[in-house]
Parts: C-alpha cells; sequence; structure tokens
C-alpha cells in the first residue's frame, strides 16, 4: 500500500524487538509536510525506537516506512545511510561534538561529509550560528562552551544542511527550562521558516505544546493523539523570524 501523497513519512504496522522485547508493537503513523509533530509518552514507551525506525537508522522486523512515496523498509543499508545523510536530521539530547573542531567546524560537518566546499560550509555554518544566537561560539572548541551553547551547535549542525525531516529525541533534556524553552523556540521558528519537518520526542508536556499535533506511545503501542496543552505556543513560534 503506498502512502498518502501529502505525509512526507508514513509508516504502516511497525514492529520492532529490541534484545528480545517489544519496542514497538504495531505503530502506524503519517506526518506531513512542514509540520511539527511531538511524540510524547514515558520512558521506554518507544519514542526513540520509532524515531529511529522512521528514519532508516533501524529496520523494523514488521512494517512498512515510506519517505516522499519512496518505501525506506526496502533500501539496503547504504542506500539508507545516504537516504540520513541527504535528506535527514538527528539531535539526540546531548550533543555530542567533536571536541578537536571549533563550533563552525562541528556545524559544517554535514555540508562537509557531503562534498561542499570549505568556504560555502563555513558560510551556512555562521549563517546557522548567527540565527541560533551563538555567533560568538564559532571560533571556540566545545571544552570551552557552556551546555547550552553546545546543544545550540549540535541544533545548527543538525538544521545546517536544511534536511526535509528533522528527528530530534528529547533536544533539551539537559538544560535548564527557561533556557531550553528558549532553544526549543528558536529551533521551530527556524524549522518553520525553511519548511522542515520536525519530529519532537519528549516526555514534558511544555515541550510538546510548541507541536502543531501531539501522538501518544505507551509500551510501544499508540494511544492517542492528543491535542498541544497550549494551542497558542505553535502559532507565537511562527512569527519569530529566524
Ligand atoms: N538498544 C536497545 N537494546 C535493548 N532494548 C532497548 C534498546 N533501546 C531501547 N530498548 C528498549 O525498548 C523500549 C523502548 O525504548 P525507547 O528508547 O524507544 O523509549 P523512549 O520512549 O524513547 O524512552 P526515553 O524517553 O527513555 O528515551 C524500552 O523498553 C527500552 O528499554
Amino acid at each position: 500500500m503506498a502512502p498518502p501523497d501529502n505525509d512526507v513519512l508514513w509508516a504502516r504496522s511497525l514492529h520492532c524487538a529490541l534484545s528480545g522485547s517489544d519496542a514497538l508493537s504495531g505503530v502506524s503513523l503519517g506526518v506531513r509536510e512542514g509540520e511539527i509533530l511531538a511524540l510524547v509518552g514515558p520512558r521506554g514507551s518507544g519514542k526513540t525506537t520509532l524515531m529511529r525506525c522512521l528514519s532508516g537508522q533501524l529496520l523494523a522486523q514488521q512494517g512498512e516506512v515510506w519517505f516522499n512515496s519512496s518505501p525506506v523498509h526496502t533500501l539496503g543499508p547504504a542506500e539508507r545511510e545516504r537516504l540520513r545523510r541527504d535528506r535527514f536530521g538527528w539531535i539526540d539530547p546531548e550533543p555530542g561534538l567533536v571536541p578537536e573542531l571549533t563550533g563552525w567546524e562541528n556545524t559544517a560537518l554535514p555540508l562537509l561529509l557531503r562534498g561542499i566546499s570549505h568556504k560555502a560550509a563555513k558560510t551556512a555554518a555562521l549563517e546557522w550560528l548567527e540565527r541560533l544566537d551563538i555567533g560568538v561560539c564559532a571560533r571556540k572548541r566545545p571544552h570551552a562552551l557552556t551546555q547550552s551553547q553546545r546543544q545550540r551547535i549540535a541544533i545548527a549542525r543538525a538544521l545546517v544542511a536544511t534536511p526535509s525531516v528533522l528527528f530530534a529525541d528529547e533536544p533539551t533534556a539537559t538544560l535548564h527550562r527557561a533556557d531550553g524553552a528558549q532553544v526549543l523556540r528558536t529551533l521551530t521558528a527556524a524549522a518553520r521558516s525553511h519548511g522542515i519537518t520536525v519530529l519532537l520526542a519528549t516526555h514534558d508536556a511544555e515541550v510538546a505544546a510548541l507541536a502543531d499535533r501531539t501522538v501518544a506511545l505507551l509500551d510501544g503501542r499508540r494511544v492517542g493523539t492528543v491535542p498541544p496543552a497550549s494551542g497558542a505556543e505553535g502559532v507565537a513560534a511562527c512569527s519569530l523570524s529566524v
């Protein structure tokens, strides 16, 4: 069965067991182009596993994943790797920067890996660092930066190649509340202004409130779609110019 035309990502009946236990038990999901979708659920509910399956990092034992009307579940490892590199961005709870590289070099990595010239990659990286209010970090190495600055660099790195889909796994979990909220507003505003679809895994209702739609997971199953706790945040984020 082919996915609906307006879904950028579409998954049907994903079953995924990890080390013998069911991480996903028949999850189906459609994500519309440009949408910011929050995946919510308590720890261990399957959010990360679902995002890993949707992004081609992990193959579910059963079920289908489609990206823009092309099957992902039938691709070989090299093709899935290329898809991830060329079309997707990923943010982990921890920034995972290369310690030997400066802020702009860390940010530019996805472009340099695609073979884009050093000069063009640096220009794009510096632009994203400015947009995320960390232009001053461009020439510093990670050890000289705060946790918030490092995570903003990880976000800039995920956005620099303007991915079709950005997967953000608890992107502000290690930040203080106010700082995390600011970082998330910047991230969602940047995604909206560049038409980037975002999947945002979180167990925080305030974070989910920034999304257009929320999908809830529990024990590897969808337990219903709930509206954001506060309807105004997503609209407010649109008006920020990032
Ligand atoms: N590499 C792994 N090996 C074995 N089991 C795993 C692995 N990764 C996840 N699991 C298990 O799969 C289930 C789903 O985990 P997952 O990390 O997807 O949930 P989550 O909702 O993202 O949780 P969290 O909020 O803690 O990140 C859990 O029971 C977890 O223990």
